[in-house]
């Protein structure tokens, strides 16, 4: 039976100061150990958050990470750092990141392989655009998204990571794809995870969705099997995001 993992992506939103009154109002109400609960925070809030859930169930991840160890990289934070600060998940190959930061599936794979080796969880976006949808092209998408971002990556640490299932034309838009969408494409990931590597790892690896995922429409996507999550923008930087971590009261 996987466990569910409910992380709220805070994207580019939050200051310190704002960061530590959402902290303060966040997490007596969402601290829980029914479901894994994550804050994904921007690199500046790290510090903070992490000594904010210091004592609760509540993990901290990053919303990205460079895949070298150290050196000339200006601006980019590496995994080490991340490890030190107290972070334990980190997420790579969002749409926004692919789209306007250009990250490819080569960087994606390298990043992924950094993190594991560093003891970090990635947490490994993929989905397709609305025009993919309507071509009825997206699970040979997702497919190649995931066979590249898993390629030279062990079974057994396959099995360690999430992948959060996010079609872009759901993300910020406020239409959610359906519970039976969004299981259709969940289902179709673990079936190429067994491709890839075997049945075992498939059945370990949490798998989430993300796009407008709210209070009101979390149980229905929540409920179904292969969902093991949501990975939540906008309703994760206010109190509804506790709602969501209690999907199931
Ligand atoms: O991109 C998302 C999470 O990574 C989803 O964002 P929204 O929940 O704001 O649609």
């Amino acid at each position: 039976m996987r466990k569910k993992i409910i992380a709220g992506n805070w994207k580019m939103n939050m200051t310190i100061t704002e960061a530590k009154a959402l902290c303060d109002t966040l997490i007596p109400i969402a601290n829980t150990n029914e479901v894994d609960v994550v804050f994904c925070v921007p690199s500046i809030d790290i510090s903070t958050v992490v000594e904010k859930v210091k004592g609760t169930s509540i993990s901290v991840g990053a919303e990205n990470l460079y895949f070298e160890d150290k050196g000339a990289y200006t601006g980019e934070i590496s995994a080490d750092m991340l490890v030190d600060a107290g972070v334990k998940y980190v997420i790579m190959g969002h749409s926004e990141r692919r789209g306007y930061f250009h990250e490819t599936d080569t960087d994606i794979n390298k990043k992924a392989k950094k993190a594991l080796e560093k003891g970090l969880t990635p947490i490994i976006c993929c989905g397709e655009s609305l025009e993919q949808r309507e071509m009825g092209i997206y699970f040979e998408w997702i497919a190649m998204q995931i066979k590249a971002a898993f390629q030279g990556i062990s079974a057994e640490d396959a099995a360690k990571c999430v992948i959060a299932y996010e079609p872009i034309w759901a993300i910020g838009t406020g239409k959610t794809a359906t519970a039976e969408q969004a299981e259709e494409v969940c289902g179709y990931i673990r079936k190429v995870m067994e491709e890839i590597y075997n049945k075992e790892t498939a059945e370990k690896i949490r798998i989430q969705y993300g796009g407008s995922m709210n209070s009101g429409n979390c149980k229905e996507l929540l409920s179904k099997p292969n969902i093991d999550g949501g990975l939540i923008g906008g309703a994760s930087l206010k109190e509804e995001f506790a709602k969501i971590v209690h999907y199931n009261a």
